[in-house]
This record gives C-alpha cells, structure tokens and sequence, in this order.
C-alpha cells in the first residue's frame, strides 16, 4: 500500500519524522538538530529515538552533499563518482503493463527525496500505528545525503523475454538495447548477469546505498524481484578533471585515460543518446553496460613489477604511460624502447583499450564478496561498469579485442554480464521512463 492509499489515522497525522512538538522533521532536519544537540537527540514520543553519529553531524553540511535527482540527464552517469556503489538487477514478476509505470513512478519520486536526504514516508514517532511497518525502513536517520545518487534502467528482457512481448514495448525497444555477445573466456554465471531493470545507488556512505536500494526493492514487493546485486567501494574510475585517480585492487592507477564530464562535445559524442538515432524517448539516456570482473590477486601478487606495467602498458607508482613520467601524458602507441620493440606492449591492455577508437565512459568500482573457498583465495575484482551511445558499436568491438589478445586475461575472469537502456533523466513531478510508456 502506497503512502497516499494509506488512511491518515494510520499513517500518523504527523507525517515522516516527529520533532519534540509533533512537527514534522525531515531526515535532514533531524540530522541538523541531532547534529546541534552533539550526541544526538531523542526525537517524539512515539517511542522513536532519533540519533545521528556526533562525528558525521560536526563533519559534514548535509546542503552541499545533496545530488538533485531531476535534471536533463540521470544522475549517477556524469555526476562525479562517489565513494561506494550498490547496485541491484530486478526481475518484473507483474504480467501487468500499469502496475510496472506505477512502480517507476514510485520509485521516482522515493529516489528524489532519498537523494535530497529525506526518508521515504513515515519512519513511525507519534502518532504512527504501533501495528503497521513503517514506511522507510530507517537505517539512514541521521546521516546526510552523502551525494546519493540513484540511477535507473531497463534491460533487454522488460521489452521481450522468449519471445513474448510482455508489456506491449516490444516495438519500442531501441535497437542499441541488445544483449551483450558471448566472448572468448566469459565464465559468466546466469544469477550474477542479466535483469528486466536495474538501480544504481552510488553514495559516500554505504549505509545510505544501502537504504535506497532496499527501500526501492521493499516499495516494488509484489512487482519485482531482485536478481541480483553487487556492492562496491574505493571507485577506480574518476568521471571528473576535479577527481583524483582511484587505484583497482592491482594497485594501479584507473581512469587516467577515461572520459571526463568536462568535456560535453566528447560525452555528446560517445556517451548521450542523441534524437536522429532514437527511439525518441531515450533521447539524452545512455546504455549502462555492467560486467563483474573476478580478479585474481593472489597470482597478480606474484608476478613482477616489469610484468605488472608491461600487462597494462603503464607505470604503477605515477600512473605515466611506460617511458614517460607523468599520469595524463599521451600514450603513444607508435613509441619503441631501444631493443626496437614497442614501448607499449602489443597485447597490452591500453593499447588494445585505445587501438580501435572507441570510446566509453567508466564509472567501475572494486568489490569483495567474502571467500572463493574452492581456491582458499579472496573473491574480489572490479564491478566495471560503462556508459556509452551503442553498446554494439563501442563497449562490445573493444572488450572482443580484449578478450582475445589482452594480457590482463591470465590475471581476470568475467563472471556477469548485463546491459540496460537508461532513460533520459525526469522533470520535477515526471519520473524516470516516463517517455516510455507515454502515448504506447
Ligand atoms: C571493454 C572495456 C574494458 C574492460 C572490461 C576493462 C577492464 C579492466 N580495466 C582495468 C584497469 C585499467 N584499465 C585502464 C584503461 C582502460 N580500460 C579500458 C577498457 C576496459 N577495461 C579503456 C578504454 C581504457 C583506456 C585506454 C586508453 O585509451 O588509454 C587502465 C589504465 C588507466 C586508465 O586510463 O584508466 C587500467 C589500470 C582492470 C583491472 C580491468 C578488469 C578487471
Ligand atoms: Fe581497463
């Protein structure tokens, strides 16, 4: 039951949090007041205590760590990238075309006040029904926006599954909107790959990722399922020239070469969907591309420091392409060292990135997933993530290159695999996808 279908006795006449005279306190405030109160403050007397983290309340202006959720483009694509990454892949488990546009209208309106810091309805104080759930689960009173971003988007299967077009979009699939190829040495695993739609919650607090992908998943109950799901942290892939470069967990620098958000000729040629390729309501969307990527750092770890550059075709401390000295000099893939051979290896993995021309923007994050106990060794790697104009024409011409010559390949294994159309971003009371089901 929705916030609005609710009766108001049950929902509380006070809406989402209740301050020391019943009025109502948005997460932000209750933030500021916990924050002035210093250890925090116990809030209503409807038997919730509010209490924000001193040191989060004195370290952060919770304003200025606000991401707007509306806006020509989605967040989370062009934004700077922040620190930590939940994402989720949903299965529609509704055979009904007007409860999934209600879902994505829900979930619009949930993902804008989560990213200005607001919880999602009532988390209960007084005057809430001691007998009913509360509307947002809570676990993010206290702490600011924390530059919460949540992007949104469908995948090939919400348009036709088997054969069957189940909503009625099949004819508004764009034909950009493919399934990622098979490729030499995928080791991909069906429930870490694929989904009907996906969220993307990035934050620089992975408690506040957290609540917004589980407050979304709790409001599309009955709707949607999750499929599957991949946290991240430490970003590798900086998307903006006021970022540093990250490190992945090869200990090397990742996202020198990536595009930046600064450069809009460059992101209006490779990244947004302009309107002469269509369909027309993807027009300023882009196509998210997802791969899990184990990495297998106990053998990297024993291979030598020569071995370590010569694989990515860079130096690991600086960052510089071998033989020069600084992280953004050009890479030249014509330059040979002394013995005649090139100084940037053939089968290297920039140069097999740059060789074809394409180009795509990163926005990857590493993760752990606790033990792989068949080998006794860490499972972790890189969830790489990439947004792009065609996926068909940029992201899969670049990894099939990869995937046959790279020699990043002894040290990596794909193991998911997903692509999804996200929409352009949504007006102030629109939501995201919004074009997509008008007039169809
Ligand atoms: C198909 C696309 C790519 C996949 C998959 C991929 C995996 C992957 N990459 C690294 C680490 C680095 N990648 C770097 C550069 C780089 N990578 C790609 C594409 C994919 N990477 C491109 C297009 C580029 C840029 C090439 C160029 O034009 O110079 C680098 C170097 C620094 C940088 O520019 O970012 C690193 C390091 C890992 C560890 C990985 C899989 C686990
Ligand atoms: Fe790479």
């Amino acid at each position: 039951m929705s916030r609005e279908e609710r009766p108001e006795q049950e929902r509380g006449a006070s809406g989402p949090l209740d301050g020391p005279r019943g009025k109502r306190l948005s997460r932000r405030e209750a933030f500021r007041l916990a924050g002035a109160a210093g250890t925090g403050l116990a809030l209503g007397a409807g038997g919730m205590g509010v209490a924000a983290r001193g040191s989060r309340a004195e370290e952060a202006s919770p304003d200025a760590e606000a991401v707007p959720f509306y806006g020509a483009h989605q967040a989370g694509i062009a934004t700077p990238s922040q620190h930590r990454l939940h994402f989720t892949a949903f299965d529609v488990v509704t055979e009904d075309r007007d409860e999934l546009r209600d879902l994505l209208r829900e979930w619009s309106e949930a993902a804008a006040l989560m990213c200005a810091g607001e919880p999602v309805g009532d988390v209960g104080g007084a005057g809430f029904s001691p007998y009913l759930p509360p509307d947002d689960t809570g676990e993010a009173i206290g702490h600011p926006a924390s530059r919460l971003t949540i992007t949104f988007g469908f995948g090939p299967t919400l348009f036709e599954r088997d054969g069957e077009d189940r909503f009625g979009l099949a004819a508004r699939r764009p034909k950009a909107l493919a399934p990622i190829p098979p490729m030499p040495g995928d080791a991909l695993r069906p429930e870490l790959s694929g989904g009907d739609l996906c969220v993307q919650a990035c934050a620089d607090d992975p408690q506040v990722a957290f609540h917004a992908v589980r407050n979304l998943a709790r409001i599309g109950r009955g709707v949607v399922e999750m499929r599957w799901s991949q946290m991240g942290f430490g970003r590798t892939s900086s998307t903006s020239r006021q970022q540093e470069t990250g490190r992945n967990l090869f200990g090397f620098k990742d996202g020198t070469n990536n595009l930046k958000a600064e450069d809009e000729r460059a992101m209006d040629r490779n990244v947004w969907v302009g309107l002469s390729e269509g369909p027309g309501w993807m027009e300023g969307g882009t196509y998210l591309v997802s791969r899990r990527i184990r990495m297998l750092i106990e053998v990297w770890d024993r291979s030598s420091l020569d071995d370590q550059e010569k694989t990515f075709g860079r130096h690991k401390v600086s960052g510089a392409p071998i033989g020069r000295e600084g992280e953004f000099d050009a890479v030249d893939l014509e330059a040979e060292g002394e013995d005649g051979e090139p100084l940037v290896p053939e089968n290297s993995h920039v140069r097999l990135g740059a060789e074809g021309g394409e180009s795509i923007l990163r926005r990857s994050y590493s993760y752990t997933d606790g033990i792989d106990r068949e080998r006794g060794q860490l499972d972790a790697g890189l969830f790489f993530v990439c947004f792009q104009r065609d996926p068909g024409r940029q992201f899969v011409p670049m990894q099939r290159r990869m995937a046959e010559n790279d020699a990043l390949n002894e040290y990596i294994s794909h193991t998911g695999s997903a692509v999804f159309a996200l929409p352009p971003g949504a007006r102030e009371g629109g939501y995201v996808g919004e074009g997509l089901f008008a007039g169809a």
